[in-house]
């Protein structure tokens, strides 16, 4: 079966990694994402990977328990290196070679991104995982990923997350919530939906990026929207 989408950046949130644990990282959640990976990977898509810090810490949090905010953004960045660092073992120990890139230069631990680099690896198809958001503090790592998603000619942004698409309101604490199958990025914008954020929504407009909200925690999504069946929302 063709695959939709030749090239993909997926966006992995750092939160849904820690599964049940309440922080750090759930192995058998870590693991069952790889396995995923591997699946659209046989079936010969490209994918560049960023993942959240949300798991280990987050800038903003650190900022209100006093923490200078561009130090805090910094360890933030630090922990997409660990959760990247994690998953790329994860995917090479089952056999999928896997690549880490970061935004800034921290040679060993992985090799410094460029998207030619990055766009290198995907041809030799190994999954690029790329880490450090955007390297700069106050951004998120969902303004990364339209970044990086754009620098590498991606199809499409698949944003993996812990809900099953974009509602009229956060699911999460508005049960009444609908939702959309399809939104345009000027209605995400003008409704002031918060499932990510502006600038990432913006950048993703400015390029054409594509992007699908879809729920990454149920085994088997991501193969669907892959192949094209109609889950999650679709922003265009
Ligand atoms: N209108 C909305 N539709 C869907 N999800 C929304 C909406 N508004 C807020 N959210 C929240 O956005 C989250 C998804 O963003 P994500 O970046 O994966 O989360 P986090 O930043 O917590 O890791 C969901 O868990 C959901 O609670
Ligand atoms: O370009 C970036 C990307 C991330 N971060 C920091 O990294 C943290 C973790 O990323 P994020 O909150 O986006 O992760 P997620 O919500 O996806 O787990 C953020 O809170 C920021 O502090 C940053 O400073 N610049």
């Amino acid at each position: 079966m063709e695959p939709k989408y030749r090239r993909v950046l997926l966006k992995l949130s750092g939160e849904s990694l820690m599964g049940k644990q309440g922080y750090g990282i759930d192995t058998d959640r870590l693991n069952e994402y790889a396995r995923q990976i591997m699946e659209i990977c046989s079936m010969g898509v490209q994918v560049a990977i960023v993942i959240g810090g949300g798991n280990i810490f987050r800038g903003v949090s650190g900022a209100a328990k006093g923490f200078n905010r561009v130090k805090g953004d910094q360890m933030g960045m630090l922990a997409t290196v660990i959760n990247s660092l994690a998953l790329s073992s994860a995917l090479d120990a089952i056999g999928q070679p896997a690549k880490v890139f970061t935004a800034l230069n921290m040679y060993p631990i992985g090799d410094y991104y460029s998207n030619r680099v990055a766009i290198e690896a995907l041809q030799r198809g190994e999954v690029a995982v790329i880490a450090g958001g955007t390297g700069n503090p106050f951004f998120t790592t969902d303004t990364g990923s339209a970044l990086r998603g754009i620098e590498v000619e991606a199809d499409v942004m698949l944003k993996g997350t812990r809900v099953d698409g974009i509602y009229t309101a956060d699911p999460e604490k508005d049960p009444t919530a609908t939702k959309f199958d399809k939104i345009t990025y000027d209605e995400v914008y003008n409704r002031g939906l918060k499932v990510m954020d502006l600038t990432a929504t913006a950048l993703c407009k400015e390029n054409h990026l594509p992007i699908v909200v879809f729920d990454m925690d149920t085994p088997g999504n991501l193969l669907k929207v892959i192949k094209g069946e109609p889950i999650g929302t679709l922003v265009y």
